[in-house]
């Protein structure tokens, strides 16, 4: 209650300004928009310009019924009618933002997608191609790293006002913010906090190859932060291309359900253009880089039952996940134009639908079509629910409202460093953040003014004052972590981060050079604030610096970035797996620490028993002791004692998973117990129990696909063989194969350079961490071996 009546009070001040600005203002066409199209309007009575009348006049005397009680009681505020009322030019405003990222596997087209939605929407002025022949490289692909291997690293944000024509000649204009994401599974982290603050998505699917093991991963992303996605299947250019294949993919394989809204017109060399299933018109993309649209009734005779029998299967669908289109389908009528959309539009932002779209980027095909669909069928800010959590009042959570005049509150989802200090994008959930504003930090609850805020246009930034509820920008000299909440200080609002992948290659790595020390650390700093699943720490043993990371590239980029941005050449040891140690049954422990020999001495006893939790995501402490044979503070040093013997556990100095440790006895001494001694007591009661309990090692399974042409099918089955891969399924399409196997990390170590060489260099995989699972005796064995060796070597230094 207490959140809903600051929110109430900062409202009733601008509630008097509104109230006064909506009775006086004209009735504008934008109201008039706002009436027939946003969420908040009420249902319109008539479409006459005295029915248009009728109700705008009841709005506004509800409206300002609204605010006038705001005023005047503001402790009582109902925040529901707030909502309601909102400013008509606000939710016009909202209306027309849309802020989308692109996901997709590998090399689907998304750099090149984006880098045509840019030039169509008149934010460059020409296109340049990734890896293309004139060394420029795409927009948003601005790292050197990423223009050489023609790859994308990092997500980029940019923006851009899309002017989408009606079939009555006018036009809505759409303000798009939009984040181009990676597709390569180790740089999985960009997709995850770029969808956490994303209102919609573009899925993009390769009309070949259809959903590959990067769709399914991005799905799920999808699904974990309540996406609505539109589908574009791109490539349609490309020999085979077979666009319904794909679409029964995502049917079967995404499972959810989808259906065409465009149908191609001609494929391979031969794609036109598409036909629009809810208009029932044909689109064509005209002049040097299709940047004129063509749209005609005559849709080519070949294709009319193609187009028909589509829309059919689109109404079909819809009629499975939406009831007003269900009820006409059973009453076997037509739905009109308008229903049809707004059908789609429900039914995609409630989750249960993705409807398709089919184009080429590279041959500049069909894009704008895409762009219309994402301003028709993803939401706007305000159709998105955003949650925060009022910290002083544990238990709620408070609906966030992209309202300008509410309190400020805003999620820093990615950090950057720039030439500049450090850049730190913002999406604004509620409230306005502007320049020299004093914003505070819920989780340090530090205090904060912001000296610049810029909006980002890939590599380039253009300075703002202010930026209004529902966008995305970056500011500058914000000392936070990555996933911070930030308010306006008036509510103490927080909003949960995004799930960070744990890392599962580790390698040790150091400066070739002494001087430069200072370089290396500073570049350690640099990304490991900046990438959550990028990992540093020096190990105690061996006082090596170790990093780990997502995967071999992964670790691969930040080396070589060090080496071009940092100038540091450093010297790396062999990739190593990130296993990790478990137990198998239960075993009781009585453990006394006992040095009494003159002097502060150490006394702890701690008794109790460990045993395997089921659950390999989780270690548990638990605290039995009755009687207070320990007492509070120690016990606390007990559980820092557990949390630190997971961090190495005892076969091979690896984290230990799945354990849970109960102490429920003990003993201590009036003066030589310490916090100390039951922490240590603890971490070695913990290490000789482990070793009793049938401890295993676990090993990390990769869920692996390898893509290639199908004359080298048997060539690649054999190198999976031999790294005793389980193959689970293969897909064999015109040209090429597709394996989906699960193998051990381990045994995947150099496949890529063996793939390239058994395929002529045109087979290619990816690998996506599964789950953990016991290694194999033999491995084990050796593992224990060479760890004990290296211990044993350690010792005779
Ligand atoms: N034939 C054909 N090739 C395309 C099309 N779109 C993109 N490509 C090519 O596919 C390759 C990958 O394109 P990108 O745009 O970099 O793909 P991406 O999905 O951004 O790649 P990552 O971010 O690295 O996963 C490039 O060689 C493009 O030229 C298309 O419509 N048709």
């Amino acid at each position: 209650m207490r959140a809903q009546l600051s929110q109430a009070r900062s409202l009733a001040l601008c509630a008097a300004r509104h109230s006064r600005s909506f009775s006086q203002a004209p009735f504008p066409r934008t109201r008039a928009l706002f009436l027939q199209t946003s969420p908040f309007a009420r249902p319109t009575r008539s479409c006459t310009a005295q029915g248009r009348q009728w109700q705008q006049s009841r709005w506004e005397s509800a409206a300002a019924a609204v605010f006038e009680q705001a005023k005047q009681d503001p402790d009582n505020l109902n925040l529901e009618d707030i909502i309601k009322n909102i400013p008509p030019e606000e939710a016009h405003r909202l209306s027309r933002v849309r802020n989308i990222g692109i996901a997709a596997h590998i090399d689907s087209g998304k750099t090149t997608a984006t880098e045509r939605v840019l030039f169509y929407t008149g934010r460059i002025g020409s296109i340049h191609e990734v890896r293309g022949k004139d060394s420029v490289g795409a927009k948003m692909d601005s790292m050197e790293l990423e223009r050489e291997k023609g790859i994308t690293i990092q997500s980029a944000a940019t923006f851009c006002d899309w002017n989408k024509k009606n079939d009555d000649g006018t036009e809505d204009k759409y303000h798009i913010n939009l984040i181009d994401t990676p597709g390569h599974i180790d740089f999985t982290i960009e997709v995850e906090r770029a969808l956490r603050v994303l209102d919609g998505a573009v899925m993009i699917l390769c009309a070949v190859s259809g959903v590959q093991s990067q769709t399914i991963t991005v799905d799920r992303q999808m699904r974990r932060y309540n996406v609505p996605r539109i589908s574009f299947i791109n490539k349609m250019d490309r020999m085979g291309a077979n666009p319904f294949k794909v679409i029964d993919q995502i049917n079967t394989k995404l499972r959810i359900p989808a259906a065409a809204i465009q149908v191609p017109i001609g494929t391979e060399k031969e794609f036109q253009g598409v036909v629009d299933l809810v208009r029932m018109k044909a689109i064509y993309n005209e002049g040097p880089r299709g940047e004129t649209i063509r749209m005609t009734d005559e849709i080519p005779a070949n294709l009319l039952s193609v187009a028909q029998e589509r829309r059919a299967k689109l109404i079909e669908t819809l009629a499975d996940v939406d009831d007003e289109i269900a009820e006409l389908f059973l009453d076997e009528q037509e739905p009109t134009q308008a229903q049809l959309k707004a059908a789609i539009r429900r039914a995609t932002i409630a989750l249960k639908f993705t409807p398709v779209c089919v184009g080429s980027a590279l041959a500049d095909k069909s894009i704008q079509p895409m762009l219309d669909a994402v301003c028709d069928y993803l939401p706007n800010p305000s159709e998105v629910e955003n949650l925060a959590l009022d910290q002083r009042r544990k238990e709620a959570s408070v609906k966030l409202i992209p309202y300008q005049e509410l309190p400020f509150v805003g999620l820093a989802f990615k950090l950057e460093e720039s030439n500049y200090g450090q850049l730190t994008y913002i999406r604004v959930y509620q409230g306005t953040l502007k320049k020299a504003m004093n914003i505070f930090d819920a989780r340090s609850n530090k205090k904060i003014r912001v000296p610049r805020i810029v909006r980002m246009h890939s590599n380039e930034m253009e300075e703002v004052q202010e930026i209004g509820a529902g966008e995305i920008c970056a500011v500058f000299g914000v000392d936070c972590a990555s996933g911070d909440t930030f308010t306006d200080g008036n509510i103490h609002y927080s909003m949960t981060s995004m799930f960070v992948p744990e890392p599962v290659v580790a390698l040790s790595i150091n400066p070739k050079n002494k001087k430069d020390a200072s370089n290396f650390s500073k570049a350690m700093n640099r990304f490991t604030r900046e990438d959550p699943t990028f990992r540093v720490h020096v190990d105690a043993e061996s006082q090596e610096t170790i990093i780990s990371g997502m995967g071999e590239l992964h670790l691969e980029i930040y080396i070589e970035r060090m080496r071009r941005e940092y100038k540091v050449d450093c010297a790396t040891g062999q990739p190593q797996v990130a296993y990790r140690e478990t137990i198998q049954q239960e075993v009781k422990f009585d453990h006394l620490l006992k040095k009494q020999t003159g002097g502060p001495g150490d006394f702890a006893r701690v008794i109790g028993w460990i045993e395997p939790t089921g659950d390999l995501g989780k270690n548990e402490y638990e605290d039995q002791v009755t009687g207070g044979h320990i007492s509070e503070k120690f016990m606390f040093a007990t559980e820092k004692g557990f949390m630190a013997a997971c961090e190495k556990g005892p076969m091979l100095g690896h984290k230990v998973l799945g354990t849970r440790m109960v102490i429920n006895d003990g003993a201590t001494h009036t003066t030589d117990s310490s916090e100390h001694s039951f922490k240590i007591a603890t971490q070695q009661a913990f290490r000789k129990a482990f070793m009793q309990a049938a401890p295993q090692v676990l090993e990390p399974l990769m869920k692996t696909t390898v893509t290639a042409p199908t004359e080298f099918q048997a060539n690649v089955v054999g190198l999976l063989n031999k790294r005793n891969a389980v193959i689970n399924d293969t897909e064999t399409g015109v040209e090429e194969f597709t394996i989906n196997a699960d193998c051990s990390l381990n045994a995947m170590f150099g496949f890529s350079s063996h793939l390239r060489a058994s395929t002529q260099g045109k087979g290619e995989f990816s690998m996506e961490f599964s789950h953990y699972a016991p290694a194999s005796g033999q491995l084990q064995k050796e593992l224990i071996a060479k760890h004990q060796k290296w211990q044993e070597e350690r010792l005779k230094k």
